[in-house]
């Protein structure tokens, strides 16, 4: 479907994420021929630089994030950009953006909100003063979308004064991986799965998203966050949501996201007994990640000496419905982790009875791995006749690797998001109620963390996580898929 001619304003369109991601994502679209010719990126920041230093710093901090560069159509490409310098806050400096932006209702217009999120509701106040929050407007808001619940609920009540809730789109750019989509492409593209997928026959479901990075830059953010606000409140609890939803009676917005919403709304809450035991919390300290000497975090450059913020979160989490009673949900997020990963692992329950002459113990139960990252792709692990006389049964692996099967070139999660805004399509973005769900679930652990006087776990870098990460799964006779790789 072509793209409407557009206005794109990227607030905060000199920051980090705009020049890692948002630019390049841009023009990987631009290069596809996806936008249209007269289409505008309008980059609001503070700084006052004229339109060709702001050009040089795109030049100097964005370009080396794209895939490939062609310069023709980099050249192109930057001809689009538009840079204004106002102050977000103050709706007296609005003059040059109102000046920007072409004054035609036909056209599609998107705010783009890449600030910290307490500009949220004074940039939207802001555009309503200017005039500017019109009917052909949308609004992206980008994460963390609030603290807790308190705070999420007053940016959906500011936002949503200005912009309705079809106007609104709220980022989690996991949401945009292509694996996500496969996985309702496996879910309800086949009749294969669904029966299965209840707790009659799978026994648990793990998800994991480790990373080797550490916080970067980002520590300002990073240490008033942690892990279970930056990663697990969304990240994991969406993907958590794709795996367990009802099907949906079809992919629009609001069916897919009532499902969703369903879920969280869903989930067990913690008491003080399963708070204690459910739930660790760890932070990572001096080690290797790839061969390479790492600080520990409190000795990454701006980390508060004292910090107790998490750098790693596992929790065991149950759904209350009849498809999930009794199946355990373990989700685990990490940062200076062993490896890159991003999965989910469903694993199905042993086989009732075994015919063969071989221990039970060495039947492996069925699992399907869906891959997030670094490899996109499904794997089902069966127990299959090893050749050659007599009857063994061993594991084996059918694998559906998403590069080989499908030459087409792979879409980077914001130039799907991005492309999704502005045809205005919803299904991937949450609504106000599913962020709500989201944080009254995970507000008792902070509330809890808060209280206590215990520090997070320590856990050397380059590890899979402390070790009570796996005692927590251990205590119910699982494992983590890793565990055979080393851990602190
Ligand atoms: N960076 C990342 O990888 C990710 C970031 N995010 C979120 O995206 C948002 C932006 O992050 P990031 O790009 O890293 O942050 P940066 O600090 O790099 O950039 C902030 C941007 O906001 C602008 N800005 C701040 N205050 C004002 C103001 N009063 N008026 C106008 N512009 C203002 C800055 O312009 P100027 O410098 O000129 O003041 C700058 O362009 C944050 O909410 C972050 O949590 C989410 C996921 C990943
Ligand atoms: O939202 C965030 O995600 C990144 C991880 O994203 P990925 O696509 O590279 O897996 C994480 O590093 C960051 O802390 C967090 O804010």
């Amino acid at each position: 479907m072509a793209l409407n001619d557009f206005d794109l304003v990227l607030f905060g369109g000199s920051g980090d994420l705009a020049m890692r991601k948002l630019l390049p994502a841009m023009y990987s679209r631009d290069v596809c021929n996806d936008l249209p010719p007269t289409a505008r990126i309008i980059c609001v920041g503070r700084h006052e630089w004229s339109q060709d230093e702001f050009l040089h710093s795109v030049e100097k901090n964005s370009k080396p994030h794209l895939k490939a560069v062609d310069q023709a159509a980099w050249a192109k490409f930057i001809q689009r950009i538009v840079y204004v310098s106002l102050n977000a806050t103050d709706a007296s400096t609005y003059a040059p953006l109102v000046e920007a932006l072409r004054d035609d209702a036909s056209l599609t217009r998107v705010y783009y909100l890449a600030t910290p999120p307490h500009l949220f509701a004074k940039i939207c106040d802001n555009l309503a003063a200017t005039g500017l929050a019109t009917a052909n407007s949308r609004v992206v808001l980008e994460k963390p979308l609030g603290r807790d619940l308190a705070s999420a609920k007053q940016i959906n009540a500011e936002v949503g004064k200005v912009f309705s809730e079809s106007q609104i789109f709220r980022i989690d750019h996991y949401l945009g991986k292509e694996t996500v989509q496969n996985l309702l492409a496996l879910r309800f593209g086949n009749i294969l799965f669904e029966p299965l997928w209840r707790r009659e026959w799978i026994s648990d479901v793990q998800i994991t998203i480790a990373e080797k990075i550490g916080v970067g830059n980002r520590m300002g953010y990073y240490d008033t966050s942690g892990a279970l606000r930056d990663m697990l409140q969304n990240h994991l609890l969406q993907l958590l949501c794709i795996v367990a939803m009802e099907p949906p009676t079809s992919i629009a917005p609001d069916a897919v996201r009532d499902a969703k919403l369903q879920v969280l709304r869903s989930l067990k809450r913690f008491t003080p007994t399963t708070l204690a035991q459910n739930i660790v919390r760890g932070q990572y300290r001096a080690g290797h990640v790839d061969g390479a000497a790492v600080p520990s975090y409190r000795d990454e450059p701006d980390a508060p000496a004292q910090s107790r913020t998490e750098t790693f979160v596992a929790i065991k989490a149950e759904i209350d419905t009849w498809r999930w009673a009794g199946v355990p949900f373990y989700l685990r997020t990490g940062k200076r982790m062993h490896d890159r990963l991003a999965e989910i692992v469903v694993r199905f329950k042993p086989i009732p009875h075994s015919i063969f002459n071989q221990p039970n113990n060495s039947f492996q139960p069925n699992s399907l791995v869906i891959r997030l990252q670094p490899d996109e792709g499904l794997r089902m692990n069966l127990m299959a006749k090893t050749p050659g006389d007599g009857m063994r049964l061993k594991q084996a692996e059918l694998e559906l690797d998403f590069k080989e099967q499908f030459k087409a070139p792979r879409m980077e999660a914001y130039e799907r998001l991005l492309l999704d805004v502005l045809r205005g399509q919803l299904t991937l973005f949450m609504r106000g109620d599913e962020l709500e769900a989201a944080w009254d679930w995970v507000e008792p652990i902070l509330n809890h963390w808060e209280h206590e006087d215990s520090m997070p776990i320590p856990y050397t870098s380059g590890t899979w996580g402390p070790a009570a990460s796996s005692a927590l799964i251990g205590r119910d006779g699982l494992q983590w898929r890793e565990e055979a790789l080393p851990e602190d």
